[in-house]
């Protein structure tokens, strides 16, 4: 089969007794077939805007109304129909929680789902036009935070089972399988299982299914041309995803609820990435995406049902199911026919064989644990009795490991048998044949073989599952010491650059090309570096090799406002021929109207603290110069430092404010002329000096309200 997109069918389920109903969704169930293909449309009121609503196209909607049976006959039926040919398939319901998953798939007692229905149709399907039998073999297993487990094994002795890949093909190692020969058989033996499965309460659901369950049917068709073909079908009930405040979950469902949800991402980033032909499809990121590799862009074909409950309280769940089916139709799968291979010749059974064998009483094999394959598969060939020809061997007894095996995998045309569906207790009147004690021995042998083949599984996945250990260890550690190497070249590289650099003055190309190769990280890291050592040369007094040092930190960081302050400090203090703090000093003496710094100066000013006397700068205030009889001039400066100590006071303004403020401000904050971009004082301080400035001019301010003039 040509490639074969994945089918959709959308499923909306009634409103529950205890909720509110209104039309947020409305599904649209045409049933209208255009050019043989059903048409119909879910709409759902957008929540930010009532008067809108999204549109969602789907080949097959059901509403409230439509019942089990139809979605099975127009939806699954199909499918069926295909893997009797020798076609591997899969169902999946997908949705949010309650929004009816379980119930499409298992249904109840009234109103059977797809699974029932479905081993029914296989059961049934053998006699008809040149058919002439079936086998259905049934395997189940759930996926309970990201470990699997084996539901027609009782809980407490199911194991974890790995899931393997051998020869190109996705298995579930250990999975047990049962013959099926009766839709009451299957019942039981599922009713059973479905009891293993981990569920609980939730306030959305009080049968929540806490883990993806994936039911397996492998179906054997014989025809009366003496072919037989083998066809497999997956149905998955996923978990729904969950939203942990609608929920009520406590902190136990809550970890359910996080591999729940954590599955069902990486099976929505599965489809994106097949959706994009990324070339790496995270199917490996969970089990469940494993598991479900060959149905998702794989050779099997695929039905997606999706869920969806009524009312605004799921809107939005409601959306992401519906933009989840939008993007899964675009998957493609090759469907690859298992070719038909030749049915085993049937045993020609003596009447007396037949009369015997069909007398013992039929078991009910479902409900009985199922003896491991290998056990029987290893015991000795029973002695025959003397006059009877040997009866078909029992199930188990062909049952290879590798048919159990092949549970989880696609069909792989092979041909491989179903067992005899027959019982797995063994006939008595064989038993008879073998003396008590041969018995006890053969039993013996066959325990001990078993436990030796357990003991060996357990050791082979032990050392597997080191060896991908060690694997991911050497994988992590050569990327650790790639890393390591790449940043020794580098920082050769840059101390070889910074060699060449400290003879010149000038900034080299060179720099611009290390700035180019670094991260953000290395180029701050370099720049602090060199700041550093501006600093060092600064504070003796070199202040040439401090700017060159600064300039050269800026081309690492050039949008440093700071660093480009502190460039023109130098540069201002080198013209001046004063060491940086002095400069610095000054600067903020000339800005306040003093020699001193604002608070100091302010005390000084209004003679509160004696200083020496020291050079007048020119045009600035000096108090000590300040004689008693001029009254007016001190008055002057004091409304001047007044004002300005207001405006500090407030705090460091934030840029935008300070634009504001300054708008017609007679006193707006002194500036610092960095060539183009004139900067407040406050800006070229840290976040941790602006707070300690504005303390300091508080401060300031009340000296100036408690001055007596
Ligand atoms: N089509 C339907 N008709 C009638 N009742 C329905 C239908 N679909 C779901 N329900 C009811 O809604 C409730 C929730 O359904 P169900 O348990 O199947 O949800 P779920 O999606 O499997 O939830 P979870 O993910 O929590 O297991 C059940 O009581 C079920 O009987």
């Amino acid at each position: 089969m040509a490639s074969a997109k994945v089918n959709i069918a959308i499923r909306c389920r009634p409103f529950l007794q205890n909720e509110e109903q209104d039309d947020a969704v409305q599904v649209s169930a045409h049933r209208e077939d255009k050019d043989g293909e059903a048409d119909g449309f879910v709409s759902v009121v957008n929540p930010r805007d009532a008067r809108e609503k999204f549109r969602f196209s789907f080949k097959s909607c059901w509403d409230q109304s439509n019942t089990q049976e139809e979605i099975f006959a127009r939806d699954v039926r199909p499918i069926l129909e295909q893997v009797l040919s020798g076609y591997t398939a899969c169902i999946f319901c997908y949705g949010v929680t309650s929004s009816g998953k379980t119930h499409t798939m298992q249904g109840s007692p009234t109103e059977p789902g797809i699974i029932p229905r479905v081993v029914r149709y296989f059961l049934a399907s053998g006699w008809g036009a040149e058919r002439s039998g079936v086998k259905v073999a049934v395997s189940y297993m759930e996926i309970y935070r990201d470990e699997v487990y084996d539901l027609l094994v009782a809980r407490a002795e199911a194991p974890k089972l790995p899931v393997r890949e051998a020869g190109g093909q996705i298995f579930v190692a250990n999975l047990s399988e049962r013959s099926i020969t009766a839709p009451q058989q299957f019942e039981e033996l599922f009713t059973v299982a479905c009891r293993s499965r981990s569920t609980g309460s939730t306030l959305l659901n009080r049968a929540s299914s806490r883990s993806h369950a994936i039911l397996t049917i492998r179906v054997q068709l014989t025809r009366t041309d003496g072919t037989m073909t083998e066809g497999k079908i997956n149905l998955v009930d996923l978990a729904g995803s969950e939203n942990n405040k609608l929920t009520g979950n406590d902190p136990s469902r809550m970890a359910e609820s996080s591999a729940i949800n954590r599955s069902l991402s990486v099976l929505g980033q599965v489809v994106d990435a097949l959706n994009r032909n990324l070339s790496r499809v995270p199917y490996r990121d969970s089990k469940l995406t494993r598991i479900l590799q060959p149905f998702l862009g794989g050779n099997s074909m695929s039905l997606l049902i999706c869920n969806i409950a009524p009312g605004a309280k799921f809107r939005q769940d409601t959306l992401n199911t519906l933009n989840f089916a939008n993007r899964t139709k675009e998957v493609e799968n090759r469907p690859v026919q298992a070719a038909p291979t030749k049915a085993p010749p049937k045993p020609k059974p003596t009447q007396t064989h037949q009369r015997r064998y069909s007398e013992l009483p039929r078991p009910r094999t479902s409900m009985l644990p199922a003896p491991p394959a290998p056990l029987a598969r290893q015991l000795p060939p029973r002695p025959r009795s003397s006059l009877l020809p040997a009866p078909p061997p029992p199930a188990f007894a062909r049952s290879t490991s590798s048919s159990r095996r092949m549970s989880a995998l696609p069909s792989s045309g092979s041909g491989s048998h179903i067992p005899t569906l027959a019982t797995p207790v063994r006939p008595q009147r064989h038993a008879s044949a073998l003396s008590q004690e041969d018995i006890q021995r053969q039993i013996a042998d066959a325990v001990q073989r078993e436990v030796k083949r357990q003991v060996e599984e357990r050791l082979a996945a032990a050392a597997e599952a080191r060896k991908e250990e060690e694997a991911m260890m050497l994988r992590e550690r050569r990327a650790w010491e790639n890393k390591a190497r790449e940043a020794e070249v580098l920082k050769k590289r840059v101390e070889e650059l910074e060699r060449k650099n400290t003879v010149t003055t000038d900034i080299s190309a060179d720099d611009h090309t290390v700035a180019q190769i670094l991260s953000p990280d290395g180029n701050e890291k370099l720049a602090q570096a060199l700041v550093v050592a501006a600093r060092t040369v600064q504070d003796k007094g070199q202040l040439d090799k401090a700017l060159e040092s600064y300039k050269r930190a800026l081309q690492y960081v050039p949008n440093n406002k700071k660093l480009q302050v502190r460039i023109e400090e130098v540069k201002s203090a080198m013209e001046e021929g004063k060491t940086l703090k002095q400069f610095k000093r000054d600067r903020v003496a000339r800005a306040t109207g003093s020699k001193a710094s604002s608070y100091q100066g302010l005390s000084v000013a209004l003679g509160k603290h004696k200083r020496p006397r020291s050079k007048t700068v020119p045009g600035s205030y000096d108090a000590d110069a300040e004689s008693e009889n001029e009254p007016p001039r001190r008055l002057e400066a004091f409304r001047s430092l007044t004002e300005m100590t207001l405006e500090y006071a407030k705090g460091p303004p934030s840029a935008h404010k300070r634009r504001k403020s300054n708008r017609g401000n007679p006193f707006p904050p002194p500036l610092i002329e960095v060539e183009d971009s004139p900067m407040p004082i406050g800006e070229e301080m840290n976040d941790g000096g602006k707070p300690k400035l504005a303390r300091s001019r508080r401060v300031a301010l009340q000296e100036v309200q408690n001055v007596d003039l």
